[in-house]
């Protein structure tokens, strides 16, 4: 299983001040040389964090494929398709939220996002979906022609501890799903190094997407010294 690090929470503290640093371009390169398989950055509507600027830099000047992930809206796709990352994670956006808050609504964009993903593919580019894992909507992404799904794992991962097993449980039978359907599974959204236990429950995963955990414990221990705890963590996988 590959580790994806989000770098947008560097970005966060650029932005806090309207400085130039911390450059998530510097935390690119520290990533790979950590041995991260991959950079996520999510290109937000508000520019909260991530500058298109910063997108273009990612895509050229580190070693790692780009995860971009964004909205479906026209501005941006025409941005991903200037870039052309590896791979774009289409994700729910609202304006006012602190953060990601569930996932896709895959049948009622159903026509819009089919033509995104559409033009994506022909671009070259692997398109993902941010999704909850539950089984109407990983049947409506296969039908969309997406290869790529990342499960939502805000829920489980926020949740009390009485509440994790249900929502595991969920997470389980939906790789188990989605995987029958062919489609590659990707994981994000909240995992940190104390509940990412039971995300190694969950099968056939692809790629976990990880990145306010590992940039908050940055700021104690180090970010190159983050992300190998965390890929050591994972290396109990066996999928
Ligand atoms: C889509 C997702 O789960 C995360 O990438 C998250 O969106 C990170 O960015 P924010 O912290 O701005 O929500
Ligand atoms: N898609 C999930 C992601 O990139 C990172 O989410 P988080 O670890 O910042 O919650």
């Amino acid at each position: 299983m590959k580790l994806g690090v989000n770098i947008d929470h560097v970005a966060t503290l650029r932005q806090a001040r309207g400085t130039v640093y911390p450059d998530p371009l510097d935390a690119a390169i520290l990533c790979a040389r950590a041995g991260a398989h991959g950079i996520t950055a999510h290109l937000r509507e508000d520019r909260r964090h991530i500058q298109d600027d910063d997108i273009y830099r990612l895509k050229e000047l580190q070693p790692l494929p780009l995860n971009l992930e964004m909205a479906n809206v026209e501005s941006i796709v025409e941005i991903a398709l200037s870039v052309r990352p590896a791979e774009v994670c289409l994700v729910p956006e609202k304006r006012q939220e602190l953060t990601t808050e569930g996932g896709l609504d895959v049948i009622g964009h159903f026509n819009h996002l089919k033509e995104t993903v559409q033009c994506l593919t022909e671009a070259g580019i692997e398109v993902s979906m941010f999704v909850d894992a539950d089984e109407i909507t990983l049947a409506a992404c296969k039908d969309l022609g997406a290869p790529t799904v990342e499960l939502h794992t805000g829920a489980y991962c926020d949740a009390e501890p009485n509440d994790r097993p249900v929502l595991l449980e969920q997470l389980i039978r939906g790789a188990d799903y989605a995987h029958e359907l062919g489609l590659k599974v990707n994981a994000g959204h909240g995992i940190n190094i104390e509940n990412l236990g039971g995300i190694l429950c969950v099968p056939h995963l692809d790629t976990l997407n990880i990145g306010h955990s590992i940039i908050c414990r940055s700021v104690f221990h180090g970010l190159e010294t983050s992300i190998k705890e965390m890929l050591i963590g994972m290396l109990e996988y066996n999928g």
